[in-house]
Formats: C-alpha cells, structure tokens, sequence
C-alpha cells in the first residue's frame, strides 16, 4: 500500500527507495540465474551428457554475488533508515516545540517520536523498495517461463496477479484497525508514564489498585484489537501464501503435461520448476516486509498531528532588549476549545518598576505569564519588550530579554551549579554564591552531598518544593534579562521565609522590571504598583503594594 501522506513526511527519500530496489532487483535476479543454471546443471546429470564443472563454478560466483549483494543492501538500508528517522526526529522535536507545555502529552509525544518514526523504517527501506521489485521480477520471470512452456507462464501470471492483489482487498481495514490500536497504544502509554511518575500520590490515596484495574483492562482492549489485526494479517497471508503454492503447483503440472505432448524437453521442465519458486519469492518478501512496515502506517496520525502543529515564528532581531520596558498592548488570547483566557489586556510597565499581578484563582495571570514567555502567542494585540515586539526578537535574543519563572518550575539531572548557570553559562562561582544567597538557598545547596556540584535527581525530586522554587529565582537573577516575571515562585514557602526571599529579590533586582505575580501579600511587599486581573481582564489598579485584603479577598473588588 502506496501512503501519500508517509511519502510526503519522509521527504526526499525516493532516490534511496529506487537505489534499494535496485538492490533488490539485482538479488532477485542473481536469484533467478541461480536457478537457470542450477535446473541446467540438473538437466544436464540427469540426462549424463556435457561438463557440468563451469556451471558449479557460475554457481559459486552467483552465491558470493548474492551474498555481497544483500550485505550491500542491508547497510544501505541501514543508513538510509537512520537518515529518515533522524530527518523525522528533527521535525517533530523543531515542532514539539511549539506546543504549549500545557498540551504536552509527554507519554503519547514519546510514544509517537520513538515507536512511530521507529516504525516508519521498514516501511520506507523494506516495503516500498520491495513494492518495485515485485512491479519488475516477476513479469520477467513469467517471461522466461513462457518462452519454455506458455501454459505454465500462463498459470504463473495469474496467480502471481492474484498473490499481489488479494490482500489489497482487506488493507483498507487492516489500516482503520491498526490506527485504532495505535491510539489504544498511544492512550496506554500516555497513561503508564503518567501513573509511574505518581506512584506515590497513588498509594497514598489507595488509588494504586483501581489504575491497576483500569490498566489490565486497557492492555486486554489493546491486546484483543492486536490479535484482530493478527487475524485479519493471517487471512491475507494464508490467501496469498496459497495462490503461490497454486501457481506452482499448477506451472508444474502444465510443463509436465507439455513435455508428454512433446512440446517441450526436460530441461524446460526443470527450468519452469526451478523458476517458478523464484516467481513468488518477491511477492512472499512484500509479504514479510509489509507486516514489518505496517507498524508506520498506523502511527500517521500521531506523525501528522504533531507536525501540523504551526512552526514558532521567529523574527530576525538578535539583539537582546537593552531596557526593560514591558507594553501589553490590547492582548487577547482564547485558549483552544475553550471560552477562557485574557481578554483586551492593556498595561505597561515602565523599565526598573516591580509591579504586583494579582486577581482569583483563573483570573488570567498565568495566561499573562505565559504570554510573556511567548508559549502562546496572542489572538489579537502585541507585546513588546525593550520597544520590540517579542515576536520579531531571535529565541536566544527573546530569553535574554524576559525570563519567566512558572508556578512549578523545571530542575535538570544536572548539578546544581549547571541548574542555576541555564541562562548564563559563564556566571563565575562567586555569582551563583550570590544568587542562591539572596534568595536564601545557599545554605541548602551547602547540605547537599557534593554542594553545588552535587547532581539533582529528575527534576530536583530530592528537594523540597520551596527549595526547588528558590533554586529557580536564583537562576533567573543570574540571567542577564532586564525583565522578569514571577509566577508564584513563594507558594511553597512559609512566610518568614517568604519574607526573606522577596526582601534579597528587591536588593538584586534593583535596576531591572519585575512582574510578581502572587496570593500573598508578602510576595507583593516591595511592589510600586498592583494591577488586579478579574475574568481575564484588569479590574482595577493601584499604586504600592497591594493591602492584604485585595490580595487575598479579589473576588470584592
Ligand atoms: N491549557 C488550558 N486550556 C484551556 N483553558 C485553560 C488552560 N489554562 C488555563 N485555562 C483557563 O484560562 C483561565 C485563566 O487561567 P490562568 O491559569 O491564567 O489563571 P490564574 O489567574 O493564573 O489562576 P491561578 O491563580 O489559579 O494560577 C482559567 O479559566 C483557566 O481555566
């Protein structure tokens, strides 16, 4: 089965696809000469006439043709391979992203980046080359037959036709099926990742044996739609594996039935018998190559999916901002599927101010934050940073700009100095000392086996979530960006901790423009201005710090 859309998400394969058909051809025909001269070599002992020694030579030269032959295209198979899935990779991860890190399915994403693109291979490398041998081989072979005995040709033309074509009949459902396996997979995946990283949440809250029921029930679907494939995969097997015994069967009782007549001699005969074995043997490799490709054709649409996600725009200023003027400029955004977002959101705050964003829960201040980390792009409106639009700036430009800390901030596997150098790979010992000071961590990192050197687990899991969130504001003061943005980076914090974070924030940040976002009054202390978000919208502003009961009690305003 010939997929469009597979060609297409390949890119520029087909010189490769012909040049491994041509391999195959090559195989196929050194098969076929085998044959000839082994039926002329049987002919001719038979019949105890001629010096059949060359002819055991030819059969030796045409084994180490062969040999060499295939071992030419399994490594071109090979690298062509790995260069498809490479090139595919690369798409798919320049794409991943730009999917919002809220609609990141890490288990379904994984899922599709590594089995997919690792199904697609032999699709590409073995079924479709394949498909070109069986176009040429066979016609030349029945040919050959035909010249010796045209009724066993014949006989071979037409079950070789109905070898190809009969399981063609049922590939339309076998794709439906196998695209509904594949999202069964993709779900069970999804699922597993998402249970294994909250094991303990799960236990403890003796949800441990319902995922396990739920799981054994996913893996029985995902079992009973595999055996349905498995089914349908023998039938079709099972009906092109009996058209070529047919055929050889049937080319050998019409040589037979010529050489009775006299219209043909033993050695026709045992070359139609010879030959007509290697007639079936592309179209019994399609076979076998088929149900190794099939796996690819069932992962399109998660391929497809992810890579019609539209590419990040990216402007050419390569400039980081020089000032850390922030203008939001009648911002809208929805979220997709959703009524929800910001709406008609205009602010602007001027370079060294630290401004308080404040406002219920869903009110939209993530959604801001988000914006300004451009992980989502506005509907309508613009934001520009320093006086350029972050859509005209160069990623690395744009992160040297702004730098958003989230709500729940990511840590790397790395070492705690690597962690807290992300924005700048040059800040000496002495700078991170300083950050991780200020923010009251140091002392933290110092009680770790190896200090700051040390090597977080996945995501620092060996820390607390406060110290977690104060390691990430430490690396944000060390980034060069005149702009930074907080998004409750004190929520896990007690409040006399809180204090003294939000205290050493104001002494090292004092020149550049901070947007704290916050539920706590603490957290806004040092703010010169608040700007309350109700419903995606600003409801109200105010200069100073916001007073306690606006913080915590919005819904009045
Ligand atoms: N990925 C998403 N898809 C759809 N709707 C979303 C998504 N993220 C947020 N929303 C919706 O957008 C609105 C604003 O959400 P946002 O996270 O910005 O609020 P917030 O003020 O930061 O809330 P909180 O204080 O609880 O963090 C909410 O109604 C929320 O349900």
């Amino acid at each position: 089965m010939i997929h469009r859309r597979l060609l297409e998400l390949a890119g520029a394969v087909p010189g490769a696809i012909i040049a491994l058909a041509a391999c195959g051809t090559v195989i196929s025909a050194l098969h076929v000469g085998f044959a000839f001269t082994l039926a002329v070599v049987i002919s001719a002992l038979i019949r105890g006439e001629g010096d059949v020694v060359p002819a055991f030579l030819l059969l030796a030269i045409l084994t180490v043709a062969r040999g060499a032959a295939i071992w030419g295209r399994e490594l071109l198979a090979a690298r062509i391979g790995a260069s498809v899935r490479i090139r595919l990779r690369a798409r798919l991860l320049d794409r991943l992203a730009a999917v919002p890190a809220a609609e990141r399915d890490s288990g379904a994403t994984a899922t599709t980046v590594i089995d997919g693109v690792e199904g697609l291979d032999p699709y590409y490398t073995r079924y479709l080359p394949q498909l070109l041998v069986v176009l040429v081989m066979p016609a030349l072979i029945v040919a050959l037959v035909w010249a010796q005995a045209p009724a066993a040709g014949v006989a071979l033309a037409v079950t070789v036709a109905v070898a190809v074509c009969a399981p063609r009949v049922w590939d339309a459902r076998l794709l439906r099926n196998g695209r509904a396996r594949w999202e069964r997979f993709t779900r069970l995946s999804s699922d597993y990742v998402e249970a294994l990283q909250q094991i303990p949440l799960l236990r403890a809250f003796g949800a441990a044996d319902r995922t396990a029921v739920r799981f054994v029930a996913q893996a029985h679907e995902l079992r009973s739609s595999t055996m349905r494939q498995l089914r349908l995969s023998l039938v079709e097997t099972g009906l092109s594996a009996l058209a070529m015994h047919l055929g050889t069967v049937l080319a050998a009782l019409a040589v037979l039935a010529a050489v009775t007549t006299g219209s043909a001699d033993t050695t026709s005969a045992v070359v139609v018998l010879m030959l007509a074995g290697e007639c079936f043997r592309p179209v019994q490799d399609l076979g076998t190559n088929w149900h190794a490709g099939y796996l690819g054709l069932t992962a399109v649409d998660g391929l497809d999916h992810l890579l019609s996600t539209p590419r990040v725009s990216a402007g050419n200023h390569d400039r980081p901002a020089s000032h850390g003027t922030v203008e939001v400029t009648e911002v809208s955004y929805r979220y997709p599927g959703a009524r929800t977002g910001v709406t008609d959101l205009s602010l602007r705050i001027d370079a060294g101010e630290t401004v308080a964003v404040i406002g219920p829960s869903g009110s939209g201040k993530s959604t801001l934050a988000r914006l300004l980390e451009r992980d989502i792009d506005p509907d309508q409106g613009n934001i520009r940073v320093g006086g350029t639009d972050l859509r005209d700036y160069v990623p690395e430009a744009r992160c040297r700009s702004i730098v958003v800390v989230p709500q729940d901030p990511v840590l790397f596997a790395w070492t705690v100095r690597d962690n807290l150098r992300l924005y700048r790979p040059d800040a000496t010992g002495i700078d991170i000392e300083r950050a991780a000071r200020a923010v009251l961590v140091h002392d933290v990192v110092e009680a770790l086996p190896d200090g700051y050197d040390t090597v977080l687990a996945e995501n620092g899991e060996q820390l607390s979530g406060g110290q977690r969130q104060r390691l990430a504001i430490a690396r944000a003061l060390l980034s060069p960006a005149p702009v930074l943005v907080l998004d409750e980076v004190t929520s896990a914090l007690d409040t006399d901790t809180e204090r003294g974070v939000v205290d050493g924030l104001a002494t090292h940040t004092s020149g550049r423009t901070v947007a704290i976002i916050a539920h706590r009054e603490t957290a806004c202390s040092h703010a010169s201005r608040w700007i309350a978000l109700r419903e995606g919208r600003i409801a109200e502003t105010g200069d100073g710090a916001p007073a306690g009961h606006v913080v915590t009690m919005p819904e009045s305003l």
